[in-house]
């Protein structure tokens, strides 16, 4: 794990000095958009844009569900990095196909050859202009959902505009306690930066529980974003964070709601296809030594995901 300063690779760890052990995430240095305008810098087209992504990563996951749910797996092709994420950062098993290259820091100075900062996945690369236009997950989904709808013909909205401020709300509430709640669990190095970050999680999802029991979704009577990006981090809990992060007051097969809510989600459309366990378990027990230094990656948890969901029932009973 490591950074890039002035274009220059070092491998070290996150620094929590500076912030009393609280884990704090760097925002995305490239944050351009695919515009459905031809004549916008970077135009929605068909071939254009690759994706990098790991499939252990929830940010990356968001990307990749989005690719699946829009019908754009056709339009825009993928690499996938290695699970391991050791001193060269997030790697490539094989050369990658544009390039040929082997880590993805040389994707960023490619792109910015003075890049200072994390390397981070999703990258959304555009092999015209040869340049990253996003690593940010939140923007890149809002691109997927609406950039690309004449070239692909699907309308499916996640992001509807009766629904937005709703679902910016939930963003709001669901990104700092749960999304990044359970990395402010696991990569705090103080007691009380951890124990903040636990209070603030069980408090969320608590609070989701409540809700799931009279609303089948987050917003709305339908699947929005926000559901999106809540489950990525929901369907990875059991099996990592509830562990390895120490998120252990409940696991999500304990909260009746979420975890049928999380059977729901992982069971629409080819979502449980983009889900992938191996790499899940193997990305974070194996490269964060510093949590893990035996790199040993538990066998379990048996999870039931394939099971009918009981969303309906659950939400009809308690109206
Ligand atoms: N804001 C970014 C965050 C992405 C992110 O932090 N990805 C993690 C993987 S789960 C990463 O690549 N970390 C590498 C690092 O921090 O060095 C997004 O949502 O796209």
């Amino acid at each position: 794990m490591g950074k890039l300063i002035e274009g220059v690779w070092y491998d070290q760890w996150y620094d929590t000095k500076q912030s009393k052990g609280r884990f704090q995430r760097e925002d995305a240095g490239f944050r351009d958009h695919i515009s459905d305008d031809a004549n916008a810098p970077f135009p929605a087209e068909s071939g254009r844009y690759h994706l990098y992504v790991s499939l252990a990563c929830p940010w990356a996951h968001r990307a990749l569900i989005f690719r699946e749910l829009k019908g754009l797996t056709d339009h825009i092709d993928i690499t996938v990095v290695c699970p391991d994420m050791l001193q060269h950062g997030w790697v490539f098993g094989m050369p990658e196909p544009l390039y040929g290259l082997t880590k993805l820091h040389q994707l960023y100075t490619k792109a910015k050859p003075d890049y200072s900062g994390r390397v981070t996945v999703p990258v959304l690369w555009d092999k015209q202009t040869e340049t990253i236009v996003s690593n940010e997950s939140a923007d890149i989904i809002r691109m997927f959902n609406s950039a690309f709808n004449e070239i692909t013909g699907n309308h499916d909205d996640f992001y509807p505009q009766h629904l937005r401020e709703q679902i910016d709300e939930w963003n709001a509430f669901i990104y700092p306690n749960v999304n990044n709640g359970v990395y402010r669990c696991g990569f705090a190095t103080t007691q009380e930066a951890y124990e903040d970050a636990y209070d603030d999680l069980f408090a969320a999802l608590d609070k989701i529980e409540r809700h799931l029991a009279t609303h089948r979704y987050l917003v709305g009577g339908q699947i929005t974003e926000a559901d999106w990006r809540l489950f990525t981090t929901l369907i990875r809990f059991d099996a990592v964070y509830f562990g390895h992060f120490k998120c252990n007051a409940r696991r999500i097969q304990d909260y009746p709601n979420l975890r049928e809510y999380t059977k729901e989600l992982y069971q629409y459309g080819k979502v449980a296809q983009t889900t992938d366990f191996y790499h899940i378990k193997r990305h974070y027990y194996f490269s964060h030594t510093m949590i893990n230094p035996t790199q040993v990656v538990p066998k379990g948890p048996q999870l039931d995901l394939s099971s009918p969901h009981q969303r309906e029932q659950q939400v009809q009973t308690s109206l």
